[in-house]
């Protein structure tokens, strides 16, 4: 587990602190996949440096698994930063060595593992990041998303607990992007990885993580399940999120709800009553007469959602919430 108890982070620009992270309490279950997202500098990465002491906080404390990290002296440093792996979004690979020589560096350098521990643990990884044929090619031979599974090897090289991913898949197409992903999501689930990652794309989030935590100018602003964060959004910052990845033009819905008429709600359908067919039976119980005003159906990790906005008139409209709430849907009104 990973506890940050008001850990905060000043840059010294010119003699000035300047505040990239404000007092922040912030907990990582252990096992789970943690999502960080926000605009450019709202400090993700500062954050995320600060899990493996590539920054030293300017105050508070780290915890993980119970140990202050902040209390380490050197050679406690270098054993915790073992355990914790890293992949960038322009992958940092060493273009001098091969596929296999890079996944090895990090063994190498730890200066603990004997030759053949090294070499079989390669190979178990090229076959884990399916790189096997590609062993003996050297970075620049490599496609975006084979460099960042060469980077994702690395990273797992000396068993890692935590694996901390700075916008991993940020330079990368979306087919490429959504292979990475799972790569990552089965990692998590087969190893039983603490997953960090860190994103200013609430689409990354809603694919692989379990929770999330939204930034702004430096502070959390928002955190909690992916579920709750992504459907229910409550801080401005969240929404603007949340529309894009869904490329909904908040102008454009305001005019179109201005043209609907009678009462509007938005309907959130989670889980096994994505797939219920609500609608006629509710209309049929109450007597509104209604229009779909959008709609979409997606998935949050593995679990299906669906959201509907309706406009609805006539019929009496307590008796058609109160259906849909009995269903296990979550309604909102707009208007
Ligand atoms: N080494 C540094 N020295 C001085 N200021 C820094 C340093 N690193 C980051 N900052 C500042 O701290 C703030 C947060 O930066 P950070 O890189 O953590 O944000 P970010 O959300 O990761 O942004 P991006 O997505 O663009 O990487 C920014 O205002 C940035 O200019």
């Amino acid at each position: 587990m990973i506890v940050f108890d008001q850990v905060q982070k000043s840059y010294q620009v010119g003699g000035r602190a300047i505040p990239a992270l404000h007092p922040t309490d912030m907990t990582v279950e252990t096992g789970e996949v943690f999502g960080i997202v926000g605009h450019s500098g709202a400090g993700k990465s500062t954050l995320v440096r600060l899990i493996n002491l590539l920054e030293p906080p300017t105050g508070g404390r780290i915890l993980i698994d119970d140990e202050n990290i902040t209390d380490y002296d050197a050679a406690e440093l270098r054993a915790f930063r073992r355990k914790v792996g890293m992949i960038f979004q322009h992958f940092n690979l060493l273009s001098s060595k091969t596929v296999a020589d890079n996944i090895a560096f990090p063994m190498k350098l730890a200066g603990i593992y004997s030759k053949t521990e090294i070499r079989e643990r390669v190979q178990e990884l090229l076959a884990r990041v399916s790189l096997v044929d590609q062993a003996s090619k050297y970075p620049s031979q490599l496609s975006g998303g084979q460099k960042q599974r060469v980077g994702i090897a690395r990273a797992l090289a000396c068993r890692p607990t935590i694996l901390l991913c700075d916008e991993a898949t940020s330079a990368l197409d979306p087919q490429t992007t959504q292979s990475v992903l799972k790569l990552l999501a089965d990692i998590n689930r087969e190893l039983g990885l603490t997953i960090v990652l860190i994103t200013h794309e609430m689409d990354v989030v809603r694919r692989v993580c379990d929770r999330v935590a939204v930034m702004d100018a430096g502070r959390v602003v928002e955190m909690g399940p992916v579920s709750d964060v992504f459907l229910h959004p409550k801080h401005p910052t969240t929404r603007d999120f949340v529309f894009e990845s869904e490329s909904i033009d908040s102008q454009e819905l305001q005019e179109d709800l201005q043209r609907a008429n009678g009462r509007i709600l938005r309907l959130t359908f989670k889980g096994d009553s994505t797939y219920k067919p609500l609608l006629g039976s509710v209309a049929r119980e109450s007597g509104v007469d209604f229009s779909i005003l959008s709609g979409r159906i997606d998935h949050i990790k593995d679990t299906p959602y669906g959201q509907l906005t309706l406009s609805l008139v006539g019929g009496d409209l307590d008796i058609a919430m109160g259906a849909f709430e009995a269903a296990d849907v979550h309604v909102e009104v707009l208007r």
